[in-house]
């Protein structure tokens, strides 16, 4: 059976002590599901995030990273520089990278292989924006988009990736896709790679929803057969929401 996977991107929210404080509430929550429970707080509060929560089952990812090992790129962190912290999992390709700071498929196609490089595990994010989905080009773009980042890979390299479908007019908007469009998409991303890889391959891969996922909607948006979890981000800032988000499953 394939992960379920509910992993929190808390974007660039909370300092140090809120971020401790969101700990210390997450820790008092109880979790009634099989979900893998993931946060990725900012990176000056990674190793303090890392530290709390060594014991616990919820595990500290990055959310985002550099393609290259070390050298002169200023502001940059390294997969190496991740790992040496004890980090093991990055999100990459966000939409609001893609979109502010200019990330490409090409340069992800890099950060992907220097992830994998470093053996850590990948949350792959894609999506379309609005007027894709408006002129009916929305599997095409999402097509792309994982072609032009991940088709250079072996089918071994998926065993450390898992897909994330965040529809970018879905973000911070309050507007989800509705259950049946998650699932057509997720069912079209799993066709996609099936194609390219084979069934195993593509019936192994966690493909996780992004997008106004709630409290409210989270249930009927996990219950689709073709979504195996959610990457969370306003309600992911608040330990109660987030909770009830992970325990949907
Ligand atoms: O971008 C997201 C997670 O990476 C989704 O954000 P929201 O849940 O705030 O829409």
């Amino acid at each position: 059976m394939r992960k379920h996977i509910v992993a929190g991107n808390w974007k660039m929210n909370n300092d140090l002590p809120q971020t401790e404080l969101l700990i210390t509430e997450l820790l008092k929550q109880n979790k009634t599901s099989d979900a893998e429970v993931m946060i990725a707080p900012t990176f000056t509060n990674l190793w303090q995030a890392f530290e709390s929560l060594r014991q616990e089952s919820i595990e500290v990812i990055a959310q985002n990273m550099h393609f290259a090992e070390n050298g002169a790129y200023t502001g940059e962190i390294s997969a190496s520089m991740l790992k040496s912290i004890g980090i093991e999992t990055v999100i990459l390709g966000h939409s609001e990278r893609r979109a502010y700071f200019n990330e490409t498929d090409e340069s992800l196609a890099k950060k992907v292989d220097a992830a994998l490089a470093n053996d850590m595990r990948i949350i792959f994010c894609f999506g379309e924006e609005l007027a894709d989905r408006k002129s009916g080009n929305h599997e095409a773009v999402v097509e792309s988009q994982i072609k032009n980042a991940l088709f250079h890979l072996e089918a071994d390299a998926f065993k450390n990736i898992v897909l994330a479908y965040e529809p970018v007019w879905a973000i911070g908007t309050g507007e989800t896709a509705s259950p049946e469009q998650a699932q057509d998409m997720h069912a079209f991303i799993r066709k996609t790679l099936a194609d390219k890889y084979g069934n195993d391959v593509a019936e192994s891969v966690s493909i996780l929803y992004g997008g106004s996922v709630k409290p409210n909607n989270a249930k009927e948006i996990f219950g689709k057969p073709d979504v195996d979890g959610g990457l969370i981000g306003g309600a992911a800032l608040k330990a109660e929401d987030f909770y009830a988000i992970v325990n949907a499953f």
